[in-house]
């Protein structure tokens, strides 16, 4: 089974995932960390994210440790990211491995969830369950600006409200798998709603979307 959540930034998708993965003992694939670790690279080799040829080909020759780079959070990496997502052939090159991870999952997992920006319309339109998160700009920057905060990062609030709208607006409005909910998609606005509450609520939808098993026999 795979499951699909899809969603702007601080809308609170890696955490769904994350616990929905947990719960279901399925194995779980954070698919921006591949855009912020090209993006990563790219930046550490003195490049430019928005450079196709050079984006494309760290793209290609990516490597599981990177991954796992220290920089992989930091907000020029998160733009970064989003400019070298825009680029086609970069999408291209990272296809294969979410398309292979979703219906083959690592440890022989019964199951996938993969969280982005274009798994429920590109990466894996045959997903049984597709969520689609949102939230407030406001509330979104909030989170982000506590967890920059709590990680004992320097934030401005404002700041981070900005940068956050011009990652959506560059996520929108991309002519490659531009950010845009699954017509199929169970959309959740988690603005006023706890961690717990998302949780149940979008359970709740890969609950009942689960193939139902064999009833047990009476022998
Ligand atoms: N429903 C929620 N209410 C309050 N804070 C939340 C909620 N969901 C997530 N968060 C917090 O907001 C921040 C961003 O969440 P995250 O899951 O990383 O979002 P995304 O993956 O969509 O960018 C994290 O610090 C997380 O703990
Ligand atoms: N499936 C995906 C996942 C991420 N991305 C890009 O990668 C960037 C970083 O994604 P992310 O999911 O790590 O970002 P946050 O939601 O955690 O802020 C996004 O701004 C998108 O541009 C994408 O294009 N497609």
């Amino acid at each position: 089974m795979i499951v699909a959540v899809d969603g702007p930034s601080g809308a609170g998708k890696g955490t769904l995932a994350r616990r929905l993965a947990e719960r279901l003992n399925f194995a779980y694939l954070d698919t921006g960390a591949l855009y912020r670790a090209v993006a990563s690279r790219v930046l550490s080799e003195g490049g430019n994210p928005a450079d196709e040829k050079t984006a494309t080909a760290v793209a290609r020759a990516l490597v599981p440790a990177d991954m796992a780079r220290a920089d992989l959070r930091s907000e020029t990496t998160s733009q970064g990211a989003s400019k070298v997502a825009a680029l086609i052939p970069v999408r291209q090159a990272l296809l294969d491995f979410q398309r292979s991870f979703a219906t083959l999952p690592p440890g022989n997992k019964e199951g996938a969830v993969l969280d982005g920006r274009d798994i429920g319309t590109v990466v894996c339109p045959e997903a049984e369950a597709k969520l689609f998160l949102t939230a407030s700009a406001e509330e979104r920057a909030r989170r982000r600006h506590k967890e920059l905060l709590d990680r004992g990062e320097k934030a401005i609030y404002a700041r981070v409200l900005e940068e956050m709208r011009e990652r959506d607006r560059r996520d929108s409005e991309r002519s490659a798998a531009p950010l845009v909910a699954a017509e199929d998609a169970v959309l959740l606005d988690t603005t006023d709603l706890s961690i717990e509450a998302v949780f149940e609520k979008a359970l709740a939808v890969v609950l009942s979307r689960m193939e139902p098993r064999e009833p047990a026999r009476r022998t």
